[in-house]
């Protein structure tokens, strides 16, 4: 199908490249909806459906203007009550979020683990400063603009547009630092378990994510349990190993209430329990970790934080990660 010509879309911006402004200080995002729309004006034209103008109704949401590598928890969990309150207007037929691309796979997730509503919700962005020569910007908020006007992207979940690419939020993570064609995915149709009811408002859970290696300190995890935190997400080596004095610390940490997942630093393939030796993810598994197939570290956290902040209990937590796989990979 092609986007209805006369679609009303909420435009919510967040900051990021796609709103920035070269500097003597480096690139700060500073633009606004009206801005943004300004500079896409021209490229949507290229998106015009034969037979017919594509002439979006925009209601502009000026949410933020953060760079998404300084973005908090709880300004992650701000965008997604934004989504939710364009949504109540039953004249909106889809949101475009524009958002930094550094952690785009982590608010756009959280997004889609409230993504009941079938109305297309896209995330967008750019690699390049809008005043820049060839900025990308412009051409990808015409075609999130496009896509989410289009019938054919409901009941899909969150969408990230960008690059020419149209990329699921859940199992999405960051290719490159500096291409236009930004996103790759872990695997292309996970299963969406969603939770249950809205983000709460308040502080999120703590959850700390860490990065395995030889001769990483187990005292990581003992300053997080030390420090409170709610969960702790382990990218281990290969198929979610590590160090047997890592699952000592993971053993004590499950005795103190904490909830641990464990993923991979590899970007492709499930994580299958397969080793052993004291530091496998089989052992790991027995120590009360719970292995995440396919989410990797970055949405494993959000995940887990979304779960523990709306108060889910560690049973909630090993069902939610057991329905996000696939049922033949
Ligand atoms: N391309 C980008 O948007 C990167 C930027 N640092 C951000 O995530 O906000």
């Amino acid at each position: 199908m092609a986007p209805m010509p006369r679609a009303r879309i909420a435009l919510i911006t967040t900051g990021g490249t796609v709103a920035a402004r070269t500097t003597t200080d480096g690139a700060v995002p500073v633009l606004s909806a009206g801005d943004l729309l300004t500079t896409a004006d021209e490229s949507a034209a290229h998106e015009t459906p034969v037979g017919g103008a594509f002439e979006p109704q925009i209601v502009p949401v000026d949410l933020m203007s953060v760079d998404s590598s300084a973005m908090t928890p709880t300004e992650q969990f701000r965008v997604v009550t934004a989504i939710a309150d364009a949504l109540t207007d039953p004249d909106i037929d889809g949101v475009v979020v524009t958002h930094g691309t550094d952690t785009m796979e982590e608010t756009a997730f959280l997004a889609d683990l409230v993504a009941a509503d079938p109305r297309p919700v896209v995330f967008t962005g750019a690699q390049r400063p809008a005043d820049t020569p060839h900025a990308d910007g412009p051409a990808n908020i015409a075609s999130a603009l496009a896509y989410a006007a289009d019938p054919d992207s409901r009941s899909l979940g969150v969408q990230i547009v960008l690059g020419g690419r149209i990329t699921a939020a859940r199992g999405a993570f960051k290719v490159s630092t500096v291409d236009l064609d930004v996103f790759d995915s872990v695997h292309d149709s996970l299963p969406r378990p969603l939770l249950t009811g809205p983000l709460p408002g308040g502080r999120p859970a703590r959850v700390d994510a860490y990065t395995l290696y030889p001769g990483v300190s187990p005292g990581l995890i003992a300053a997080s349990v030390s420090q409170n935190a709610a969960g702790i997400v382990l990218a281990g080596t290969g198929s979610g190993n590590t160090h047997p004095d890592i699952t000592a610390e993971v053993s004590l940490a499950r005795q103190r209430g904490v909830a641990v997942v464990v993923t991979t630093r590899v970007p492709y393939g499930p994580v299958v329990a397969t080793y052993g030796g004291g530091g496998g993810a089989v052992d790991l598994a027995r120590a009360g970790a719970i292995v995440s197939r396919w989410l990797r570290a970055p949405q494993a956290r959000v995940a887990l934080q979304a779960l523990l902040t709306t108060g889910c209990d560690a049973d909630e937590v090993a069902d939610f990660f057991s329905a996000s796989e696939p049922r033949y990979d």
